[in-house]
């Protein structure tokens, strides 16, 4: 069962849809594990990255105007004068801590043409108290390594004219510019140096201007690569490690994203696609359930109809009304079948009847035989058989030619066959010009009246045989035998015992019958045409 299940179209159908479900499955995770995840992570860092550039921007553009503003100081003539001690008002004219507050500055120094300070003022931040200097000693000390830094980068550097940041906390950006005349004419008389914290306030600005969240910190150990991205639960992090002056630090310049709208899109594509298999799924089950209503069932109903199995049921009848292939397929069969059946019709008949007379042959009749005496054995009933030949019938074609001695044949057996199906017994053409009947539920005596009748009938015929001694037309001599039951006779000692009543019949001049007596037992048989 499960070998022919296997082997059903329907199974192997089945097997290699499930392998393109299981396939198509299969390739849509990995297209989904692949290529689109790794696209939107992809997409989702390329976005975080354009962030961190945009606060990057942001720095540098800080930074270049931080320069601008300390070149426009060190390039001017009050300055350019200061430097060079000839106009002691300009410190009292142009600081103040509201102008460095206002400004975000906390250190302005000037440096003269030795590198050494001429002026600082700056904002303490660890007291926020605003404090002026000619040197870098007392209430200017806290601002003595900022100091030792520039000086180490005039000697560096003489042309400064840059922006750096500086390693602290909060970072900071410096920018310095030698100290020129207004028309920059002329050697430089010192260095101006401005720096700004990139504190709160602004990382603030920052916010403001990029509208982006801002993260500024020191590194504590130091970091071999520029960038890095990482992801921390719902957030995603873009860092950039900047250098600080004197290169030996690094600061974190970073943003963050909320990964919300990306794990939104993850979850949505999600959801597509379980809905897409769940499409496909519905998609094939409604194929298969069309596969079997519209293909699958006929052909199993045009199958047992082809096997003629169900060939009258409703459903073959459904099948033979079809209008497309399927139906066309059945009425073709049943055109096959019908000639198949008319053919095997015309076999068996041709093959237990007689050609010449139409009468059952020795085959059909042998069988029936058979049949009969089983039957006579189990009900008890008589049984009787004859053994009819035409009398001096070599005569007769001798005499009137083989066309005539057969159309005389079919003459008698017809009217034999007439006699036979009034009288209900079986008739039987079993020679050339031999005849046997079977009588069923009729004893020997009952079978002389209808061996009688045969034999009148035949006589009425009046088929004119001249040459016959017996009488002018033809005649039939009859050998009878009742069955016996005690005695187990079989099929073929019946027959002789009638063929030897025949003889017997032939013996006693033709033209009558005669019933099987033992007596008759010796009486040679096959011999009926040989008495004189
Ligand atoms: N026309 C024709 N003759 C046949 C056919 N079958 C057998 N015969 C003839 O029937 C004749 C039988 O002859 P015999 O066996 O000598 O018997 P008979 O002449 O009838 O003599 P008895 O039987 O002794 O009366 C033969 O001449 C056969 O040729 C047939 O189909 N057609």
């Amino acid at each position: 069962m499960v070998r022919i299940f296997s082997r059903s179209l329907r199974f192997r159908f089945l097997a290699a849809l499930g392998g393109v479900l299981l396939l198509a499955l299969i390739s849509l995770g990995a297209l989904s594990q692949w290529v689109i995840f790794p696209a939107l992570h992809k997409e989702e860092r390329a976005v975080v990255m354009q962030e961190l550039e945009q606060i990057e921007r942001s720095l540098q553009i800080s930074q270049k105007e931080l320069l601008a503003q300390v070149r426009d100081w060190a390039i001017w003539d009050d300055t350019y004068e200061f430097i060079q001690g000839y106009y002691p008002g300009y410190t009292d004219t142009n600081f103040s801590q509201q102008m460095f507050e206002e400004m975000r500055y906390q250190l302005m120094v000037f440096f003269n043409a030795e590198g050494q300070v001429h002026f600082i003022a700056g904002i303490n931040p660890a007291t926020d108290l605003y404090t002026t200097c000619h040197t870098m000693e007392r209430e200017c000390g806290w601002a003595e390594g900022l100091i030792r830094t520039m000086q180490a980068s005039i000697e560096e550097d003489p042309q400064q004219g840059k922006s750096n940041l500086y390693a602290g906390s909060p970072p900071l950006m410096v920018a310095s510019n030698p100290i020129l005349r207004t028309d920059e004419s002329g050697p430089p008389q010192g260095w101006l140096f401005k720096v700004r914290p990139m504190d709160g306030a602004w990382r603030d600005i920052i916010e403001d201007y990029t509208g982006l969240p801002t993260t500024l910190s020191m590194v504590d150990a130091p970091i071999d690569k520029e960038v890095a991205v990482t992801i921390t639960g719902n957030t995603i992090q873009a860092q950039r490690y900047l250098p600080t002056y004197p290169h030996n630090e690094q600061i974190e310049l970073g943003t963050h994203l909320n990964r919300t709208s990306y794990l939104a899109s993850l979850e949505t594509f999600r959801y597509v696609l379980l809905w897409t298999a769940c499409l496909m799924l519905l998609v094939i089950a409604l194929v298969l359930f069309l596969l079997e209503r519209i293909i699958l069932k006929p052909l199993r109903t045009l199958t047992q109809f082809t096997q003629q199995v169900s060939v009258d049921s409703a459903d073959s009848a459904n099948l033979i009304k079809r209008t497309d292939e399927i139906g066309v397929l059945a009425r073709t069969f049943q055109q096959q079948f019908k000639h198949q059946k008319q053919l095997n019709a015309e076999l068996i008949e041709l093959s237990t009847h007689d050609a010449l007379t139409g009468l059952p042959n020795r085959r059909l009749f042998d069988q029936r035989l058979q049949e009969v005496i089983n039957i006579a054995l189990v009900t008890g009933q008589p049984l009787s058989v004859m053994m009819l030949d035409i009398d001096h019938f070599k005569l007769f074609n001798d005499h009137y030619g083989h066309p005539e001695g057969d159309t005389c044949l079919q003459r008698v057996a017809q009217t034999m066959h007439d006699v036979a199906t009034n009288q209900g017994f079986f008739i039987a053409r079993t020679g050339g010009e031999e005849f046997s009947a079977m009588l069923s539920a009729t004893s020997a005596t009952q079978a002389i009246e209808k061996s009688e009748a045969l034999s009148h009938a035949i006589d009425q015929l009046k088929y004119p045989h001249q040459l016959s001694p017996v009488a002018p037309h033809v005649t039939v001599s009859i050998g009878i035998c009742q069955f016996d039951s005690t005695a187990l006779m079989t099929p073929t000692a019946l027959m002789t015992a009638a063929d030897q009543a025949l003889y017997a019949a032939k013996a006693a001049g033709r033209h009558c019958s005669v019933v099987y007596t033992p007596s008759l037992a010796n009486t040679p048989f096959s011999s009926h045409n040989t008495p004189p």
